[in-house]
């Protein structure tokens, strides 16, 4: 294993050094300019490790920073958030665009709620409209589908082209449905826990989910990867190597 202690270098303020396992001879994303959103979420964690991957990162959070990248990355995090800031911000728009013209995409959890073209169950503001996604992915997001976060849990899935990736799984969303032109790369294993059927407070927090076991977590569709769990929280590179590795058109 490496032991990588950095700061990203392209965060306008200075903040504590991220620390991160990684496994030896990892993919290189140096020459790559790779975006990260960051409106809300873990925009940090995404960042360190990309930069720790060789590349430059760039923190997204004008439409001018989309110009000339070669990915992005959209954090976990809250997706009605994220919605309303990136369209407060103009942003939502270009990124549709970019999204259509072909920029690879690799959304987790909040993120992945982002990418979907339909949202199962939208959060609705006081208006009553709902949140919307930047959409690219032919697939309906079920969210909070597992419970909220004192449900949160860890699995290891067997994702394809991957293998045995540990994921945690924290107010997470599922595919319910996917196109055609999706690839599932992983499902929720056997073993995953089984949800409280009630007791979990009022109607939104409850999981909608009665049987955890075989849910699509982890998509693929050209060039926009999703994953309903959070490779960034436990240091996992494997992940963004295979994005790495789309973006570089060798995956
Ligand atoms: N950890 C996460 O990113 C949670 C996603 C959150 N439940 C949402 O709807 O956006």
């Amino acid at each position: 294993m490496n032991r990588v202690t950095m700061t990203p270098s392209s965060l306008s303020r200075p903040l504590d050094p991220v620390v991160l396992e990684t496994a030896a001879a990892p993919v290189s994303a140096a020459g790559l300019r790779v975006g990260v959103l960051a409106v809300q979420g873990d925009v940090r964690e995404h960042a360190a490790i990309l930069d720790a991957a060789g590349a430059d990162v760039v923190l997204v959070r004008r439409p001018r920073e989309i110009d000339g990248l070669d990915g992005l990355v959209i954090p976990g995090g809250e997706s009605t958030t994220m919605d309303r800031l990136t369209r407060a911000f103009d942003l939502a728009d270009p990124l549709r665009t970019a999204i259509a013209d072909g920029l690879p995409v690799y959304g987790s959890c909040a993120g992945m709620i982002m990418l979907a073209d339909r949202i199962a169950d939208p959060a609705r503001d006081r208006r009553g409209d709902p949140q919307r996604s930047l959409g690219g992915i032919d697939m309906t997001v079920r969210r909070n589908a597992f419970g909220r976060q004192r449900d949160s849990f860890e699995v290891t899935l067997d994702f394809t082209g991957v293998g045995a990736v540990p994921a945690v799984f924290i107010r997470a969303p599922l595919a319910e449905d996917v196109g055609d032109a999706v690839e599932v790369l992983a499902r929720t294993p056997s073993d995953a826990p089984a949800q409280h059927p009630e007791g979990l407070g009022g109607p939104s927090d409850a999981p909608v989910v009665r049987d955890t076991a075989g849910r699509i977590v982890a998509v693929r569709s050209g060039r926009l990867l999703a994953t309903s769990f959070h490779p960034e929280v436990t240091g996992e590179r494997r992940i963004h190597d295979l994005f790495i590795r789309i973006i570089r058109g060798e995956a």
